[in-house]
C-alpha cells in the first residue's frame, strides 16, 4: 500500500526522523533508500531527457552527495554520458558510492575545478551538493558552483536531488543564493521549506518520491496541509432554492478613508461576488460617493465616529481596507476591537493594533491577514525575520494574538490558534502582486464568514479561491492583471458545482 503525501509537508527535522523509523518498520536500509532516490532520479531524467544526453553530476559530501554517486553509476548503466564533479565525499553511504564509481571506472573532476568549459554539451545539470543536511550559508567553492550551474538555466535542464543546493529546507530561504532548478526531485515527503517564500522560484517542478516507505512513514503528523480544491467544494455546496438573502449574511467593511475609496470598493465587491447576502461599507465622507456611485449593490454610509448602528446589523465585520491610520481610523479600530463576532483585521488596522493592542473579547473570533511587513510590525520585528522563517512568523502572530491568521505571499500560510498543524497554500500566481489584491482577499474572507463557513477552514478556502482567481485571470497575461479581474474568476469558483455541471 503506498500513500499519498503530496497534501503533507514535513520540517527537515520530521524527514530524518520519521525516515529512519519507517525505513525501519519496512526492513529497508538506508543504502537500500539512496539507491531508491538515485533510481527516482534517473526516472526524472529519463522522462525528460531520453539516451544518449549527457549529463553532469555535482557531487556534495554527505548523503545528498551520495545520491548523486549512485546516479552516475545508474545513469551510464542506462546509457548516459556522465561526468561527475565532486567535493571529498564524507559520510559512509557517500564514500561507498563514490568508491562503487571509480570502481567501475567512472571520472572524476575537483569540484573547485569546475569551469563553463565542463557545460559544453551537457544537457542535464544533477544538483547532489546539499540536501536537507544544509546547515549554514554556502561558502566557497560551493556558493561558486551553484552561481556556475545558474548561468547555465538556459542552455540545460538542471535536477535538483531533494533540495536545491542553497535552499533551506525548512525557511525556503537562499542562504544566501541557491540553485534554479527545472525540477527538485525530493526523497521521502515534501519539505516546509520547498513551498513557501522563495522556494517558488528554486525548486521547479517537484517530484515527490516516496522510496517506497510511504505507508510507514505518513504516521508521523505533517507540520503543513496543502489547501485542496475538495476542502473548497465540500463547504460551498449547492444553495437551497428558497434561500434569501438574509442566509448569507451581511458583511460590515470599514475602510475606506479620505483618497482610498478603491480598497473598501475592492473589498466589497469581492464579498459581494462571493456570496455575502448583504454588503455595507463603513467609509470616510469623502469616500461616500465614489463607492456608492462604482457599485450600486453596496450600502455605502460615511460615518464620522460612530459605528454603533452598523455594528449592530452586521453578522461579519471586515476592517482595514484603505483605512489609513488617522485619528478617524483608531476611533473605528476601538469600536470593532469590542465588537463580539467574527472579525477580519486586514491592512491598516492590523498596524493600528501592532501600534497599541487590544484584547479580544472572549466572544469575539479575529482573523488577521498580514502581508511580511504588517506581520512584522505585530510582531516588532524586521519584514526580513519574518521571511527567514514564515512558518515561525504565523505561529506567534496565532499565539501572541490568539488569532486565525494568514501569512501572505507566495506560500500563503494559515494557522489556527487551536490546532498545531497549519495549511499552505500551493497555488497563486505573481499576477497577484499589485496593489489591490490584499483588498479583494478580505472581502472573500467576509463573505465566506457570513455564510457560516467554519473558522477552522476559513482562511485556507480564501487563501485557494484567491489564489487560483489570481491564476486564471493571469491566463490573458501576468503582467497587467488587475485585482477587479479576480471578480468574475471569484464568481466562477465559488460556485463549484456549477463549475463541474459545465465542465468548467
Ligand atoms: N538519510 C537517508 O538515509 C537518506 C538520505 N538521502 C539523501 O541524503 C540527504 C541528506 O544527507 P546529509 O544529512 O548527509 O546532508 P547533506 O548531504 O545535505 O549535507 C550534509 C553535509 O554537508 C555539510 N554542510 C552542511 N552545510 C554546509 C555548507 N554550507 N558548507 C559546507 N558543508 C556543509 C554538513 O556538515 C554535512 O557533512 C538528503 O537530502 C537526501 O538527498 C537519500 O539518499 C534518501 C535516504
Ligand atoms: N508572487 C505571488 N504569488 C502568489 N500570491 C501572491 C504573490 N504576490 C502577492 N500575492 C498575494 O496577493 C495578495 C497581496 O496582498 P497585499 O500585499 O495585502 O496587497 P494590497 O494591500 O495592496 O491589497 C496576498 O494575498 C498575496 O498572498
Ligand atoms: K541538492
Amino acid at each position: 500500500m503506498s500513500i499519498d503525501l503530496t497534501s503533507m509537508i514535513y520540517t527537515a527535522e520530521q524527514v530524518r526522523v520519521g525516515e529512519q523509523e519507517a525505513a525501519v518498520a519496512c526492513d529497508v536500509s538506508m543504502a537500500q533508500l539512496m539507491q531508491r532516490a538515485a533510481q527516482a532520479c534517473l526516472g526524472a531524467i529519463q522522462a525528460q531527457q531520453p539516451v544518449p544526453a549527457s549529463l553532469l553530476i555535482v557531487c556534495g559530501p554527505g548523503n545528498n552527495g551520495g545520491d548523486g554517486w549512485v546516479l552516475a553509476r545508474l545513469a551510464q548503466h542506462a546509457g548516459y554520458k556522465v561526468q561527475v564533479a565532486a567535493t571529498a565525499p564524507r559520510s559512509n553511504l557517500a564514500v561507498l558510492a563514490a568508491q562503487a564509481w571509480r570502481d567501475q571506472g567512472g571520472l572524476v573532476l575537483e569540484l573547485e575545478s569546475l569551469s563553463a568549459g565542463h557545460f559544453q554539451g551537457v544537457d542535464v545539470v544533477v544538483d547532489a551538493m546539499f540536501g536537507n543536511g544544509l546547515s549554514r550559508d554556502l561558502t566557497a567553492p560551493f556558493i561558486d558552483v551553484v552561481e556556475l550551474i545558474n548561468r547555465h538555466e538556459d542552455d540545460c535542464w538542471i535536477l535538483s536531488i531533494d533540495v536545491p543546493t542553497g535552499l533551506d529546507s525548512d525557511t525556503g530561504v537562499a542562504k544566501p543564493t541557491a540553485v534554479q532548478a527545472n525540477c527538485t526531485v525530493t526523497m521521502i515527503a515534501l519539505k516546509v521549506g520547498l513551498v513557501t517564500g522563495e522556494a517558488v522560484d528554486y525548486c521547479g517542478d517537484i517530484v515527490l518520491a516516496d522510496l517506497g516507505i510511504s505507508r510507514a512513514f505518513f504516521r508521523t503528523p505533517p507540520t503543513l496541509r496543502v489547501i485542496q480544491r475538495n476542502l473548497v467544494s465540500e463547504h460551498l455546496q449547492r444553495r437551497r432554492n428558497s434561500s434569501h438573502k438574509g442566509n448569507y449574511g451581511h458583511v460590515l467593511i470599514v475602510g475606506g478613508g479620505a483618497g482610498m475609496s478603491g480598497a473598501a470598493l475592492l473589498a466589497g465587491r469581492a464579498a459581494l461576488r462571493c456570496g455575502a447576502g448583504k454588503v455595507s461599507i463603513a467609509c470616510h465622507r469623502d469616500s461616500q460617493l465614489a463607492i456608492a456611485t462604482a457599485q450600486p449593490e453596496l450600502m455605502v454610509h460615511a460615518v464620522a465616529d460612530d459605528l454603533t448602528a452598523l455594528l449592530d446589523v452586521a453578522t461579519t465585520v471586515v476592517i482595514g481596507p484603505g483605512l489609513g491610520q488617522t485619528a478617524w481610523a483608531r476611533t473605528l479600530v476601538e469600536q470593532v476591537a469590542k465588537w463580539q463576532g467574527p472579525v477580519v483585521w486586514d491592512a491598516d488596522a492590523l498596524n493600528s493594533l501592532a501600534v497599541a493592542p487590544f484584547s479580544k473579547p472572549t466572544e469575539s473570533d479575529w482573523l488577521f491577514t498580514p502581508h511580511p511587513g504588517e506581520a512584522a510590525r505585530l510582531l516588532g520585528c524586521t519584514t526580513q525575520d519574518v521571511a527567514a522563517n514564515r512558518f515561525q512568523a504565523l505561529t506567534q502572530i496565532c499565539q501572541n494574538f490568539q488569532a486565525y491568521t494568514l501569512l501572505k505571499g507566495a506560500g500563503t500560510l494559515v494557522k489556527s490558534p487551536h490546532q498545531n498543524d497549519a495549511w499552505v497554500c500551493r497555488r497563486g500566481s505573481p499576477a497577484l502582486a499589485v496593489g489591490g489584491s490584499g483588498d479583494v482577499l478580505s472581502g472573500v474572507i467576509g463573505a465566506l464568514l457570513a455564510q457560516k463557513i467554519p473558522l477552522e477552514q476559513v482562511l485556507a478556502i480564501a487563501a485557494w479561491l484567491h489564489a487560483v482567481a489570481g491564476e486564471n485571470a493571469a491566463q490573458r497575461g501576468e503582467r497587467g492583471t488587475l485585482p477587479s479581474d479576480l471578480m468574475a474568476e471569484l464568481r466562477a469558483l465559488v460556485n463549484p458545482h456549477q463549475l463541474l455541471a459545465t465542465g468548467a
